[in-house]
């Protein structure tokens, strides 16, 4: 596995090792000593799968402490673009946004740590699949809307497919105390 830390510090695009045969190919989804090597010990407890229609955008969202969660993010059907926005309290990178290409083809994976929210556009059809370092507690849930002016996320869709509740999420605040 190979892990790639974003300019966002914490935030890590990583890359497995695939093994291709004539049967097929496999690689190892997680490895806890691997994350382990990069300082990352994790306790991983829900895992959770969403299938999502090509221009469908689902986010942009997190759970406040203590039932924050860190998020480790792949695709294993279709392509998606994963994006994070930073919202730790005196980060020198609070508010600012990366992303990246998550390919069912290169299985490339986003770690996503506490104090980021998470959200992601379907550039195909896609299977996301991520495991979680706490369980779902919908009264922690908390969420910043998808085209925010102040964040100018990069997705390609203009009109995308949302929940109602995604296209009610409040604006980016850049005051509040998220994390
Ligand atoms: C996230 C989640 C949802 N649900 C339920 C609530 C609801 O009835 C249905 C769909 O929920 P949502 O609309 O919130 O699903 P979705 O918009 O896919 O929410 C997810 O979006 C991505 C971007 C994330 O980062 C995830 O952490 C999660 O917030 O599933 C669970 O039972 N467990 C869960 O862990």
């Amino acid at each position: 596995m190979v892990f790639e830390e974003s300019y966002l510090e914490g935030v890590y695009h990583i890359k497995p090792r695939i093994l291709q045969d004539d049967r097929g190919f496999f690689f190892e989804s997680y490895n806890d000593k691997a994350f382990a090597a990069q300082g990352l010990f994790l306790n991983f407890v829900q895992d959770n799968q969403s299938f999502s229609r090509k221009g469908v955008i689902r986010g942009m969202h997190f759970q406040r402490y203590p039932h924050a969660q860190g998020k480790l993010v792949r695709v294993a059907h279709g392509k998606a673009l994963d994006v994070v926005v930073d919202l730790r309290a005196g980060s020198p990178t609070f508010g600012k946004a990366d992303s990246f290409v998550l390919d069912a083809t290169q299985n490339n994976m986003v770690w996503v740590p506490v104090g980021f929210a998470h959200g992601f556009e379907a550039l195909e059809d896609c299977v996301l699949m991520y495991k979680c370092t706490d369980f779902y507690h919908k009264d922690s849930e908390g969420g910043v809307v998808w085209n925010d002016p102040k964040l100018d996320l990069p997705w390609h869709v203009q009109q995308p497919h949302l929940s109602e509740k995604d296209a009610a999420l409040p604006l980016f605040d850049p005051d509040a105390y998220y994390f």
